[in-house]
């Protein structure tokens, strides 16, 4: 088996003496793309926020490409997080709206400095702005002038601008209408295809997650009750939340669509 691109293992967290997460474990693949889901407060987003260590987990293990994120000093953790970028629910909070869209997509590299040349850098916010379906026209507006489904196609230009490897996705879509939420997640299967990139795709709506991800892990009051593929998960649960979780929504037919998305 191919070695994981992001190994997370006993994930542990409490916050005022509350557990929120209870020995959290799963693997992503390199290329792949696993869904993270659960009811609200079950705990998807404080795992997403401790593999990227905003959050620091009490106990367990993350590893991306074998490297160990929760032991990385300061300068190792910022070339650790330059390998896995955040896209989160609501693109009105994350852009910052003093700052143009060119200024919003060249910040992460000049971070990391990654392209010094100003031309350059703006040739590739522009390059990149057209990868999302976006035009370059668009680099000297400000995000009050694009729509919810736009702004959300400039956070993951903003994510991608330093060539991650992994995505975490943390409610991407949820803010937005449905029909542009099929636009998003369009782009993003077409991204993870032309780009190789791994997903971890948080969600509490269970049929985006069957359209995009590959493997399914299913949390449940902070801990994870079943894991397993797309057709495995939606066509044959086998635990009761997830039984409850999948009879509360319409979600497609597994058996009627390929193995993949
Ligand atoms: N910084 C914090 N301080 C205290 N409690 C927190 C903090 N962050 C999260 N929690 C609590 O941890 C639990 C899990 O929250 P989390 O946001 O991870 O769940 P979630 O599954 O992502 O839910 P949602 O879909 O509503 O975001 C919740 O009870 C939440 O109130």
């Amino acid at each position: 088996m191919t070695e994981p691109l992001l190994r997370v293992a006993n994930l542990t967290k409490s916050f005022a003496g509350r557990r929120v997460l209870s020995g959290v474990s799963f693997e992503v693949a390199p290329g792949e793309v696993l869904g993270l889901v659960g009811e609200s407060g079950s705990g998807k987003s404080t795992t997403a926020r401790c593999v990227a260590r905003l959050t620091e987990p009490d106990a367990g293990q993350v590893t991306l490409g074998g490297r160990d994120v929760l032991a990385a000093g300061r300068r190792e953790l910022r070339v650790l997080r330059r390998d896995m970028q955040m896209v989160f629910q609501d693109p009105y909070a994350s852009l910052n709206p003093r700052m143009t869209v060119a200024a919003l997509i060249e910040e992460p590299l000049a971070v990391h400095g990654l392209e010094p040349d100003r031309r350059l850098r703006r040739k590739r916010a522009a390059d990149l702005l057209e990868t999302v379906g976006l035009s370059a026209e668009h680099l000297d507006r400000h995000p009050r002038s694009f729509s919810g489904g736009q702004r959300q196609r400039i956070s993951i230009a903003r994510a991608l601008a330093v060539r991650p490897r992994l995505l975490i996705c943390d409610e991407p879509v949820s803010s937005l209408d449905v029909s542009v939420q099929a636009q998003v997640l369009n782009l993003l299967r077409d991204l993870r295809q032309r780009l190789d990139l791994s997903i971890l795709f948080i969600a509490h709506d269970l049929a985006v997650v069957y359209y995009l991800c590959d493997r399914v892990a299913v949390m449940e009051q902070g801990s994870l009750v079943e894991v397993g593929t797309r057709t495995e998960v939606y066509g044959n649960p086998r635990h009761p939340y997830t039984r409850s979780l999948l009879d509360a929504v319409p979600v497609p037919d597994p058996t009627d669509r390929g193995s993949h998305p």
